[in-house]
């Protein structure tokens, strides 16, 4: 797991770590690492031109310190100073020593020819987006030809929340210390952070638990363990589907495969799409009956075309009565939204998959903090809110939070939320993992299937769910892979 450490929680482990250590050393470990990404990214140091936009604070040191390295193997850095009186003192005599050339805001900054381009403008001393002398900066690196490498976390994106308030500076890569920070990889900061480096600079001992993380494929490979000599169907877990209608069986149809394919024990389904999926999915057993007559289950998953009117809202009610885990998606999330108590009065798990505007109709529309926005809702219903989107975010009622790292914008395209809804059924039918991190998981799965589904064009809801095994496969693969990688 990659733990998600907020700017206070890393700051605070600063301090302890600075009152131990001589001055500057920190700064001189988040500039070696950085410097150290540069130069894999210029691929040469010699005649490289490097432009580093420098603030007043310690990001800017960070970015000084950096190019005086880069500077002295060769390269031909220009700090711009947005603030002359307050650059950091000692950066800048470390870049002057190294040969490398100082300018103001307004002077002649070497963007428009550069190779690399430093973003040290704020780091998580930042509040609110660019203003403007930085801000007009950051889009003529944009704009650019050189590679676009932030420092510590881009200028302008919020480290917490990833909020972008007015203007950012967009960064091919992000070089981050100590610890990835939130804002990275959610919301608008993710589309600023790029690919994010993640710099060791000792803070690890110090740092406080996480509350949220990303999942690898190590973690999720754990709750994907094939099945062993003494499993029969039952034991793996068994689904209930209430989703489609005879007007739509295709949410039926792609829900029930896609709990199949992530699981394959044993998947029942109750309602009025039955010839749907009885044709689709000979596998599955299915009633066309209320979901009491369709025999015993361990998790439901309820919503996927289901309708809201009187008998899909009685048929919601149904299975959030029992003492099961429930998915509660689509249509079933509307009919929550006009009536929370049927969530809120449960004790099993109650996991929620809304997009934002799905998320809109419980009261209040998700805003620029998804994993705050995301939190918010598990807390007041007492169920797991897993937010779809480019970066999925998953909260738990206590606060605990999961944001996803795969996935492929292919996925926008109808249906496909109809699997997420299948797959997250199958890993909470074995309740082995608690509901939380069954979601987290089953967010990752759907997302590697988005990515292998499309890895020759565009792909369609029914590929993902003809993926599912193979995306399966890789997950466990790869997990072994990285083991033996770290030499386990
Ligand atoms: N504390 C430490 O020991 C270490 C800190 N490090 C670096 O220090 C950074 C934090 O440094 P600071 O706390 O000095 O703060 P920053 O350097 O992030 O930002 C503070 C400065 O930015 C200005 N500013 C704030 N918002 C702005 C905006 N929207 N537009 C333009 N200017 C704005 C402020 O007026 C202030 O001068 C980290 O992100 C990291 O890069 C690293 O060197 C590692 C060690
Ligand atoms: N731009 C995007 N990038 C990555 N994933 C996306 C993007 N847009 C949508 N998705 C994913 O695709 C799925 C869409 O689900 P949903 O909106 O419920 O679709 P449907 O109701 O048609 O099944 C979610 O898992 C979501 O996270
Ligand atoms: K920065």
């Amino acid at each position: 797991m990659i733990g998600l450490s907020t700017a206070a929680e890393v700051r605070a482990a600063e301090d302890v770590l600075l009152a131990r250590t001589r001055e500057g050393v920190l700064m001189q470990r988040a500039a070696t690492g950085l410097a150290a990404v540069c130069l894999r990214l210029l691929g040469r140091a010699h005649g490289a031109r490097v432009t580093a936009l420098v603030g007043a604070g310690n990001n800017g040191g960070d970015a000084l310190f950096a190019g005086a390295r880069l500077a002295a193997r060769g390269a031909r850095v220009t700090a711009v100073l947005l603030d002359p009186d307050r650059a950091h003192p000692a950066g800048l005599a470390a870049l002057r020593r190294a040969g490398g050339r100082v300018t103001g805001p307004e002077g002649p900054d070497g963007l428009d020819r550069a190779d690399l381009v430093l973003d040290g403008v704020v780091g998580t001393g930042g509040r609110g987006g660019l203003r403007p002398p930085a801000a007009h900066l950051a889009a003529r690196a944009a704009a650019g030809p050189g590679v676009t490498v932030a420092v510590d976390v881009p200028s302008g994106v919020d480290a917490d929340t990833g909020a972008v308030d007015g203007e950012a500076f967009a960064a091919l890569h992000t070089v981050t210390f100590g610890a990835v920070k939130p804002g990275l990889v959610v919301g608008d900061g993710r589309g600023c952070a790029g690919t994010v480096h993640l710099v060791d600079i000792g803070l690890g001992p110090h740092l406080a638990a996480p509350r949220a993380h990303q999942l690898t494929d190590a973690d999720v490979a754990a709750h994907l363990q094939p099945p062993e000599p003494g499993d029969d169907k039952y034991s793996r877990g068994v689904v209930g589907v209430v989703a489609g209608s005879a007007v739509y069986p295709g949410a039926a149809v792609l829900c029930t495969g896609a709990a199949l394919r992530t699981r394959p024990g044993l998947v029942r389904y109750a309602g009025t799409a039955g010839d749907g999926v009885r044709a689709a999915w000979p596998e599955a057993i299915v009633t066309d009956g209320r979901p009491s007559d369709a025999g015993r289950v361990q998790a439901w998953v309820a919503g996927p075309g289901m309708g809201t009117d009187d008998d899909a809202r009685a048929t919601l009610a149904e299975v959030l009565a029992t003492d099961l885990p429930v998915v509660v998606d689509a249509d079933a999330l509307t009919m929550a939204a006009r009536e929370p108590d049927l969530v809120r009065d449960r004790r099993a798990p109650t996991v929620l998959t809304p997009h934002d505007r799905e998320f809109a109709r419980f009261g209040v529309p998700v805003g620029a903090d998804r994993i705050g926005a995301a939190r918010r809702l598990a807390a007041e219903l007492g169920a797991v809110v897993l937010l779809k989107g480019d970066a999925t975010v998953v909260a738990g009622p206590d606060g605990t939070a999961f944001v996803n790292a795969t996935g492929t914008a292919e996925l926008a395209t109808a249906g496909t939320g109809d699997v997420l809804a299948g797959i997250l059924g199958a890993l909470l039918a074995t309740g082995t993992p608690p509901a939380e991190t069954a979601a987290a998981a089953a967010a990752h799965l759907h997302g590697r299937t988005g990515q292998l589904a499309s890895a020759r064009g565009p792909l369609v809801a029914s590929d993902l769910v003809r993926h599912l095994p193979g995306a399966v496969g890789l997950v466990r693969g790869s997990a072994t892979g990285s083991l033996r990688d770290s030499g386990a």
